[in-house]
């Protein structure tokens, strides 16, 4: 099956997920291909210039050059209200080896928004505008500064106004996640907004949100009118979904997603975050079952076991 509306120029990226996609998700997702860059979960900033140690924990890619072990390029998404400490740390990440950094305006979080980053600041379209002017002038000209936005935070009045504003003041591209904050993680996204958005806007646009499967790019890529897209929970859901939308591959198997999780195992135990694997494992599980009703009688196995040994055993009967 091909994909009518599918350019060989459009670009598939790796959602930023706080607590889910970290360095090691990103490695595993990227060697099964198809993703063209990462984005890190974010990096928060209130009133310091971060030490290196920060941003190295956060995304270790820095240490190679800012490529996954696939060679696929990472690129560090701060969070954050003041546009002079965010310029500080944004040259700090590219300084690093981060490709660009991204901002976040999307974040829902009551905390981060409380302490005014996120999805708060699209209620207030000149502190957009004054954040990416400041961290565009602090980034050396080639290093693409991009911001990641959701429609609005109540409603979408202000999402074109937003939208504008992030161009005016110099930003890259922008990756739109088709909901407001208050709409959450619901279904549906409304594409449709993108496309609204792309008539008055010059600059890449992204679409993010909602995106399972092959139709639903292709029908995200009518209703946007836009070729590059964002994939989140459903990367998580289906390891090869990248190569399902780009090179119509076939979805995964369940057997194949199986050897993955070992690996994920092997990964975690022996990769620094040895401790959160039965977390982290349940939580892709949870979004795997969605794809693989195996997934969820695995689940039901393990969701009571805490040990890592022990969900090593479930997962090779
Ligand atoms: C658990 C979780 C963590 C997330 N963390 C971030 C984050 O750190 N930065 C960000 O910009 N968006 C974050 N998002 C939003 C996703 O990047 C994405 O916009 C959203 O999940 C919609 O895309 P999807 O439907 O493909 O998942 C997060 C979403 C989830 C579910």
């Amino acid at each position: 099956m091909t994909a009518p509306d599918l350019q060989s120029s459009a670009r598939l990226i790796l959602a930023p997920m706080e607590g889910v996609v970290d360095h090691l998700m990103r490695d595993m997702l990227t060697r099964i291909g198809g993703f063209d860059l990462c984005v890190t979960e974010f990096v928060r900033i209130v009133d310091q210039l971060l030490p290196a140690k920060v941003y190295h924990r956060m995304c270790p890619e820095l240490h190679q050059g800012g490529l996954t072990p696939a060679g696929t390029p990472v690129r560090v998404q701060l969070l954050g209200q003041d546009p002079d400490w965010l310029a500080e740390n944004a040259r700090q990440a590219v300084e690093l080896g981060s490709h660009g950094v991204d901002l976040n305006f999307g974040c829902p979080a009551k905390t981060v928004n409380k302490s005014k980053g996120g999805a708060v600041l699209l209620k207030e379209t000149d502190s957009l505008y004054r954040i990416v002017s400041a961290v565009r002038a602090a980034v050396p000209a080639q290093q693409p500064v991009t911001a990641k936005m959701r429609l609005g935070f109540e409603d979408k009045s202000l999402a074109i106004a937003n939208a504008q504003a992030l161009e005016a003041a110099g930003a890259s591209q922008i990756a739109i996640h088709a909901r407001t904050k208050v709409e959450g993680y619901n279904p549906p996204a409304y594409w449709d907004w993108i496309a609204r958005i792309r008539g008055v806007v010059q600059i890449p646009l992204v679409a993010n949100g909602e995106i399972w499967s092959l139709a639903d790019a292709q029908r995200c890529r009518l209703e946007s009118r836009c070729q590059d897209l964002m994939l989140g929970r459903g990367a998580l859901a289906l390891p090869n979904l990248a190569r399902v939308i780009k090179q119509q591959a076939e979805p995964m198997s369940w057997e194949q997603v199986r050897a993955l999780l070992s690996r994920y195992s092997g990964y975690e135990i022996y990769g620094d975050k040895g401790k959160y694997y039965p977390n982290r494992v349940k939580q892709w599980l949870g979004y795997l079952k969605r794809q693989y009703p195996q997934a969820i009688e695995l689940f039901a196995r393990i969701h009571t076991l805490q040990r890592a040994e022990d969900i090593l055993v479930q997962l090779a009967a």
